[in-house]
């Protein structure tokens, strides 16, 4: 069993070579009919809401008009329709041999033969030439592909429905490499399960269904192969049960909803198929038995339950898997495809039971999502069969996931939905349950209307070359690798995102990728060490300053008014002092460094994650706010420093002037006491020209004139020395 199993059909790209001609129903009232017709832009196919017949008493008996040609021949008027719409083609049936499709998809009506009785003929009246069914109260007509006979069952049987709605899909997958998609749709107890898989007596005499049907074709066609051609089969069985994926074909099998203890598989989207169930089983088959008995240990697995309208409701939505890979050995080419048979659990009103509620909820919320596929699906089809540009929310079910790639595109599509025609199938036939059938086999047909108006370009798998040895295979493989590592990376920056605190930040919204998380989260706890640190340098430089103001006034006090002793102690402390700012400034120089280098790695990670997540981060102004604030605050830490070499720088000078006239001042008094003794004393001339003078050489701006001579020399008494010098600390 593979680990991971791809699911949904390979890809295909659109192309318009060919189209069909279909409608949906029609209703007969002028008025709302002008209203609701939407004419078909080009001879195509074109959609419309049903449109209302008045109500009369033979609303059912139509004028079948004759076929017209609209550019297509198989373009027809529809009957009773005064526009002259055309009606539905039967794509399916009609899949010429070319190639790619482009078209609708296939969409039928079967009624349960044992929910139409006398009493509830009028309900719905089928018109098998014209594939219609109309309401009979209020004359609403729809018109599909099919439209089978309610008690007909000469045409109303599994065989007959098979041939006509899922056999044409099985034959161009075996024959053509078109992957192919069919499923049941409609509410509960109205015949899905009896379409899909028959009445489980199929050994011997019961009645089989359409998977059993599909099996015995395909094995026919390997094993009447004549062309040489090498078949490999495998398959691959799931339940969608309360939204939790469900291998059926995992073990043990041990009866009913055994399944529902087993754990829930994941999906994956997948470069080749559209999505992955990842540890999905996909056995390989060697005949037709293997494939039914596993299908059948599969379907005791399945979660069945008695509801008000079945015995045996399934609760759960099934697909059935089966690929096929054909291989010539003439030719060495070969070929994939898909075919997938769904059984859908039926919708349904809420129930007694909590259980059924419960599931009947989840039932319903996946239908509710198919259904709003399908609607937007169709609304959002063109002519030409594009899809515009909408967005389209398979992500809101499990099954509207899996269903995905062949909605979209990557395969033939045949929808059977099959409905109640009133009466009770169950003994249930109040008017009540009357009621609900009514209305849910029309939520049911204009479900089925609206799937109608898609249109899908679906291309066929091409051959290529058998095993790895031309260029596309190994591309293939390529991509393939390379998007397993795209996948296994998110996962690990999920986990690693998973274990890292969440923050209070826009940046860790719910719906935010995880991964840029871990670098902003680091840089936003630098970030605040960093304005920490930034903060107390600011508070130390201003400080600082304040401090320098007050010790050059005292510095040139003291120094110009102390005696020599007091001056050698004075210069002791301007040493201290410029050891200490030395020490500072060097360290201030490393944190600066320390900052840089931060903002520089703040930078290089911002620049990484910008490009990754650029929107993201784009929005993220106040981060770059900070780094810029940061730079700010940084050049003003550098200016701050250059003043203080600069003042130290002024000290020093200062202080070797003061020594000078010191010693010069002691040479004089020495020398007056030897040669002169009532020298009258002369002031020391100033050793550079006047005050007013030294003002205007340091105004003339030389570069080592000494900074002291800028300032006021006022003399006052000395004050202690630089006691604040401790506030650094
Ligand atoms: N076309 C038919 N011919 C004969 N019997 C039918 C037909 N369709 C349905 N039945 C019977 O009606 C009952 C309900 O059918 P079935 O279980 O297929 O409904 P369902 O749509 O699968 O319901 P659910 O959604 O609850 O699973 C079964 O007993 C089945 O045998």
């Amino acid at each position: 069993m593979s680990q991971a199993s791809t699911f949904g059909p390979k890809s295909s790209s659109l192309s318009t070579s060919s189209t069909s001609t279909i409608t949906t129903p029609v209703r007969h009232n002028a008025a709302a009919a002008r209203s609701n017709y939407r004419p078909p832009s080009r001879p195509t196919y074109r959609a419309s809401s049903p449109v209302q017949q008045p109500h009369s008493s033979n609303h059912h008996h139509y004028q079948h008009q004759p076929p017209q040609q609209q550019g297509n021949d198989r373009n027809r008027s529809r009957p009773g329709s005064s526009f002259g719409m055309s009606r539905p083609t039967t794509p399916i049936n009609s899949y010429s041999k070319q190639e790619p499709y482009t078209g609708s998809i296939s969409v039928s009506i079967r009624p349960n033969p044992h929910s139409a009785n006398a009493a509830t003929s009028q309900n719905w009246i089928i018109n098998q030439s014209s594939n219609t069914i109309t309401n009979g109260l209020d004359g609403t007509t729809f018109a599909f592909d099919h439209v089978f006979p309610a008690q007909d069952l000469a045409v109303n049987n599994n065989h007959q429905v098979y041939l006509k709605t899922c056999k044409p899909i099985v034959e161009r997958f075996l024959d053509e490499g078109y992957n192919g998609t069919v499923f049941a749709y409609g509410m509960t107890g109205s015949g899905k399960t009896y379409s899909m898989k028959g009445d489980g007596n199929g050994n011997g005499g019961g009645t089989i269904g359409f998977v059993e049907l599909a099996i015995e074709d395909i094995f026919d066609k390997i094993e009447n192969n004549t062309e040489g051609v090498k078949y490999q089969v495998s398959m691959s069985y799931l339940e969608i049960y309360n939204e939790r994926i469900i291998d059926l074909l995992s073990t043990p099998a041990v009866g009913n909803g055994s399944s529902t203890t087993r754990s829930d598989l994941k999906i994956r989207d997948d470069h080749e198929y559209g999505v992955k169930v990842v540890g999905l089983g996909s056995p390989s088959i060697t005949s037709k038995e293997q494939m039914l008995s596993l299908i059948k240990k599969g379907d005791l697995n399945r979660k069945t339950s008695a509801t008000d309208f079945n015995a045996r409701s399934s609760r759960s939505h099934s697909i059935l898997q089966i690929r096929l890979n054909k291989v010539n050995p003439l030719t060495n080419l070969e070929a994939s495809a898909t075919l997938s048979l769904c059984d859908l659990a039926g919708s349904e009103r809420a129930s007694t039971s909590l259980e059924r509620r419960k599931e009947g909820s989840y039932i319903n919320k996946s239908l509710l999502a198919l259904s709003n596929v399908i609607n937007k699906l169709s609304a959002s089809t063109n002519t030409s069969g594009y899809s515009m540009d909408t967005h389209i929310s398979y992500r809101d079910s499990k099954l509207t996931r899996l269903l995905q790639p062949a909605l979209s595109g990557r395969s033939l599509v045949s929808i059977l939905c099959t409905i109640h025609m009133g009466g009770g199938t169950s003994g249930t036939n109040t008017a009540s349950s009357l009621n609900q059938s009514v209305s849910e086999t029309y939520k049911t047909l204009r479900f089925a209307a609206r799937a109608k108006d898609i249109v899908i370009s679906v291309e066929k798998n091409g051959f290529k070359m058998a095993g790895g040895d031309n260029e596309a295979h190994v591309q293939r493989e390529l991509a393939q690798l390379n998007y397993t590592i795209e996948q296994q990376r998110q996962e690990i920056m999920l986990l690693r995102a998973a274990q890292s605190p969440s923050l209070d930040s826009p940046f860790y919204a719910s719906d935010s990728p995880r991964s840029p998380s871990i670098t902003e989260q680091q840089l936003r706890e630098e970030n605040r060490v960093l304005m920490d640190k930034l903060d107390h340098l600011t508070r130390l430089t201003d400080l600082q300053r304040t401090e320098t103001i007050i010790i050059k006034d005292n510095v040139m006090n003291d120094i110009l008014g102390s005696n020599a002793a007091e001056s050698q102690m004075f210069m002791a402390n301007i040493e201290e002092f410029y050891k200490r700012w030395h020490h500072e400034m060097e360290e201030s120089k490393l944190y600066v460094a320390h900052l840089e280098n931060q903002l520089k790695n703040g930078h290089l990670a911002q620049l990484q994650q910008s490009q990754a997540w650029q929107a993201k981060i784009q929005g993220d102004e106040d981060l770059l706010d900070v780094l810029k604030e940061q730079e700010g605050e940084i050049m003003q830490l550098k200016e701050a420093i250059k003043d203080k070499d600069h003042i130290i720088r002024s000290f020093t000078k200062s202080s070797r002037m003061r020594k000078l006239a010191d010693s010069n001042s002691a040479m004089n008094t020495i020398r007056s006491s030897i040669t002169t003794p009532d020298y009258e004393p002369k002031r020391p001339a100033p050793s550079r020209g006047s005050s007013s003078e030294l003002i205007g050489n340091h105004g003339a701006g030389k570069e080592n004139e000494p900074e002291m001579m800028m300032i006021d020399f006022k003399l006052s008494p000395k004050k202690p020395p630089i006691s604040s010098f401790d506030v650094m600390h």
